[in-house]
C-alpha cells in the first residue's frame, strides 16, 4: 500500500511531466503513467521527422522513466475524442476571421476529460502534470472553497495561462507538482538523477497536427478548394480603406502579422482586422493595432463563480502577454474588459485570462476587440456581440 494512494501522471515524454512523475514516485504516491496519442503526424501532410509529444520517441522516452522507476506506462489513444473537435474548430476559426488557439482547447476539453475518465476506470483519485503553477482550495472570503490556478514561481515559464478552462471539479483532483520549481531546478534534478537526455531534448513549440508550423499550408490541406474560394480580396488602409492590393484569402492572415503580407509600403505594416464578410484585410501602422477594451465569452471562471461587481484585473490577451491592468464586469456569459492603457494587436478566438495577483480568476475565448474613445459608453459593447 502506498503512503499517499493511487496517481495517474500525464506523462508527454518531456522533462517536465517525467519528472512531476519521478518527484511524485518519491514522494510516496504509486504512480501510474499515461501518454496521449492525440494526432497522427503523417496524416496531417508531415513529412520531417515526428518529434512532438505524441511522437514514437516521446512514447518510448515516456515509458523509460517509468520501466526505470518500476511503475506501469499506458498508452492512451485520442485521436478520435482530439480529431474532429480541435480540427474543426482550428479550421472553423481561422474561416471565421479569427486566431484560434488549439492547445488550450485540447487542455480543457478534451486532456482532462480523456485522463479524468481513465484515472477513474484505474482507481487513481488525482491526476498529475507537468504544468507549471500552483493549485490550492481556498478557505474563506468570496472564493470560500473553490480551487484556484495561481502563476508558477517560475515567471519565464508560468503555464497558468493555459489552465483558465479547467473545471473546478477536474481542479479538485489535479496535483501540479512543478509550481514551486523553476525549470532550472527541474533540469538540475534530471542530471541529479541521470536522465540526461530528458536535459538535452528541445522543446517542442509546434501545434501537434500542424507542421513546421505552418497553419496556411495545413488549412489548405484540409480545406480542398480554400484558396480558389477567397483569393482575390483586398488589403485595404486602416481609416481611410484606400484598396492597397491584393491579399490570398483573409484566413491567411492573423492580426499584428507584418511578415508575409507579399508587399512593400513603405513603412511597417501590420494586419489590423480581418473583414470575413468582405474578403478584406485590413493594413494600419503599429499604432492602429492598439485597442482599448474587448469582449471576452464562453467563460470558464476559477477563482469566484462569477465577477464580484465591476473588477480591477490583470488581463492577458495571449500566452506571452505579461498582462495589462483592465476592469472586467459581467453580464451573463461574457466579460467586457476595458483596459487602462491600449494593448497591441488583440486577436478574437484567442484567450483572454484574467489574473487578482497571481491567482487566475477565470477566463474565455476573446470575441472583439474595441476602440473606447469615452469608456462609459463601454456598457453597450457586450449587447453587439453574438457568441
Ligand atoms: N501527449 C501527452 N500525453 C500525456 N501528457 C501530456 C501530453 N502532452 C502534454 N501533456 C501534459 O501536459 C503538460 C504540459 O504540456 P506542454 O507540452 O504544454 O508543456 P511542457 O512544458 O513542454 O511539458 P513537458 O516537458 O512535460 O513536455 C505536460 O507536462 C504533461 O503533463
Amino acid at each position: 500500500m502506498s503512503k499517499h494512494g493511487r496517481i495517474l501522471v500525464a506523462m508527454s515524454g518531456g522533462i517536465d511531466s517525467s519528472l512531476a512523475a519521478v518527484m511524485l514516485h518519491e514522494e510516496g504516491y504509486e504512480v501510474i503513467g499515461m501518454t496521449m496519442k492525440t494526432w497522427d503526424y503523417a496524416s496531417s501532410g508531415g513529412t520531417k521527422k515526428e518529434t512532438g509529444c505524441c511522437s514514437l520517441d516521446s512514447i518510448n522516452d515516456a515509458r523509460n522513466i517509468a520501466v526505470n522507476l518500476g511503475f506501469p506506462h499506458y498508452i492512451l489513444d485520442i485521436r478520435e475524442e482530439f480529431g474532429d473537435y480541435v480540427i474543426d474548430h482550428f479550421t472553423g476559426e481561422y474561416l471565421e476571421g479569427r486566431t484560434p488557439n488549439p492547445c488550450v482547447l485540447c487542455n480543457t476539453h478534451i486532456k482532462w476529460d480523456a485522463l479524468l475518465r481513465r484515472a477513474d476506470r484505474l482507481d487513481c483519485e488525482f491526476i498529475a502534470t507537468g504544468h507549471y503553477a500552483h493549485i490550492r482550495q481556498e478557505a474563506g472570503g468570496l472564493a470560500d472553497g473553490r480551487y484556484v490556478i495561481s502563476k508558477g514561481v517560475d515567471t519565464l515559464k508560468d503555464q497558468s495561462y493555459v489552465l483558465w478552462g479547467v473545471s473546478q471539479e477536474s481542479l479538485s483532483r489535479t496535483k501540479l507538482p512543478l509550481g514551486h520549481l523553476r525549470k532550472s531546478e527541474i533540469r538540475d534534478m534530471a542530471r541529479e538523477k541521470g536522465f540526461i537526455e530528458l536535459v538535452t531534448k528541445s522543446e517542442s513549440y509546434e501545434i501537434c497536427f500542424v507542421p513546421d508550423n505552418d497553419y496556411r499550408g495545413f488549412l489548405k490541406r484540409r480545406i480542398p478548394g480554400l484558396e480558389a474560394e477567397v483569393a482575390g480580396g483586398n488589403f485595404v488602409m486602416e481609416g481611410t480603406g484606400k484598396i492597397l492590393g491584393k491579399h490570398q484569402g483573409y484566413p491567411f492572415y492573423t492580426i499584428g502579422q507584418r511578415k508575409g503580407l507579399g508587399m512593400a509600403f513603405g513603412q511597417p505594416m501590420f494586419v489590423t482586422e480581418i473583414r470575413k464578410e468582405t474578403n478584406e484585410v485590413v493594413l494600419g501602422i503599429d499604432t492602429d493595432l492598439l485597442r482599448d477594451g474587448m469582449i471576452v465569452s464562453k467563460l470558464n471562471l476559477q477563482k469566484y463563480d462569477h465577477i464580484p461587481a465591476p473588477m480591477e484585473t490583470i488581463t492577458k490577451v495571449r500566452y506571452k502577454d505579461a498582462g495589462t491592468p483592465a476592469t472586467i464586469s459581467q453580464t451573463g456569459d461574457k466579460i467586457e474588459v476595458l483596459f487602462e492603457q491600449g494593448v497591441s494587436a488583440i486577436a478574437p478566438g484567442q484567450a483572454a485570462v484574467f489574473y487578482e495577483g497571481d491567482d487566475v480568476v477565470g477566463g474565455g475565448w476573446i470575441m472583439k476587440s474595441f476602440r473606447q474613445a469615452n469608456p462609459l459608453a463601454a456598457t453597450n459593447q457586450i449587447a453587439n456581440v453574438s457568441a
